[in-house]
């Protein structure tokens, strides 16, 4: 399950994450980096404050890819449960040294290499960094303020990222700005922690973080959790989060439209539509639970952003003969969020006849549990 991994100056901050329901207490001096470090002394402050209730992370700091430099901060550090290490922009040549001088220290602290978005990531490292022993790898952004992490890299780009690291057996965490609305969309991609320091404040880094910004972040990763964990029940009939059960009025239902959204794509059993992509159209509308104008939160409704990011996923995945597949693979994604009751998909073709050609599916989740 998802955790929300909360960045703190000290043990005032760690106090006020800890008690808004924080997993994991990251402690970085924002005032001095993106990965600026706290002194050793504020962080045995802070490991002796938390006491064991949650796990303590500490950033080594904004350093140059020198390995010498990079294991002596990390050894400063060594009392706090993860270390985080960012990879900053370097020759590959530069980064690969200093992870594997860090192959030694890993077996006895857990390190987790931070990759920046906007600071030539390079996912080709993941291999080295399990094969040097490190327990995760995560994204963050190294420009505050220019936009989040969606802004950054493409949806399909974190896709690939949490899927290898998880692959390689490594804990995976995202942030960069992170605001509440990008939880659902990112939480999609089942990372072991998404991390903030921003929104937890309330913008500005270096103000001070709000206990109530903390409870509300941890609520929502909460409730995206909460779809996952009740899978199955709409299967059995029992309906959830307000959803009417199979066998009710869909009358009871809202809908979540995106209309007309075209992309390029590599689609069509012929050979002349092999090797090119060329226009196709969606259309998705999905039955909601109905919404609640009294609770105006991203955390109760489901985001038409999940259907845009799953059909751009479809858009990046290669070439699929089928308009049919295209659909029933989109219908099967939108239903495996449990707050979408039924589903309608239409995927039209733009180039090949006088008009568009395509096909309309409409969809329930029991139509895919069998
Ligand atoms: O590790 C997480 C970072 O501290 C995130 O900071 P941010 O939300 O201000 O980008």
């Amino acid at each position: 399950m998802t955790k929300l991994l909360a960045s703190v100056t000290g043990p005032e901050e760690a106090e006020i994450a800890l008690s808004g329901g924080a997993d994991i207490i990251d402690l970085k001096d924002p005032a001095q980096g993106a990965l600026g470090a706290v002194t050793p002394e504020v962080l045995a402050a802070t490991i002796a404050a938390v006491a064991g209730r949650r796990s303590v992370s500490a950033v080594a700091g904004d350093l140059p890819m020198q390995p010498d430099v990079v294991t002596r901060a990390v050894l400063e550090r060594k009392d706090a449960d993860f270390v985080k290490i960012g990879l900053f922009p370097a020759e590959r040549g530069e980064r690969l040294a200093v992870i594997e001088a860090l192959g030694e220290v890993a077996r006895d602290i857990r390190l987790v290499a931070v990759f920046f978005a906007d600071g030539e990531p390079d996912f080709e490292l993941l291999e080295p960094l399990a094969k040097a022993g490190f327990h995760g790898a995560m994204i963050d952004t190294m420009g505050k303020g220019a936009g989040g992490l969606l802004t950054r890299l493409p949806f399909h780009a974190l896709a690939r990222f949490v899927e290898r690291a998880r692959d390689l057996k490594l804990m995976t965490g995202l942030a960069g700005s992170l605001e509440a609305a990008d939880v659902p969309r990112l939480a999609v991609l089942k990372p072991d922690y998404l991390g903030f320091r921003g929104a937890l404040t309330g913008g500005r880094r270096d103000d001070a973080v709000d206990p109530g910004n903390v409870r509300r972040l941890a609520a929502l990763i909460a409730a995206n959790a909460v779809s996952e964990a009740a899978e199955g029940a709409l299967s059995n009939g029992v309906g959830e989060r307000g959803m009417p059960a199979e066998g009710q009025g869909l009358g009871a239902l809202d809908r979540i439209l995106v209309k007309d959204f075209v992309l390029d794509l590599e689609i069509g059993a012929y050979g002349h539509e092999r090797s090119r992509k060329q226009k196709v159209r969606f259309s998705v509308d999905a039955a909601i639970a109905r919404i609640d104008t009294r609770n105006d939160d991203i955390g109760e409704v489901y985001s038409y952003d999940l259907i845009i990011d799953a059909v751009r996923a479809l858009a990046e995945r290669g070439h699929t003969d089928l308009v049919e597949t295209l659909a029933l693979d989109l219908a099967r994604t939108v239903l495996s969020d449990r707050r979408v009751f039924e589903v309608s998909v239409r995927v039209e073709k733009l180039e090949l006849g006088p008009g568009a050609v395509g096909i309309e599916i409409r969809r329930r989740r029991a139509d895919f549990i069998g």
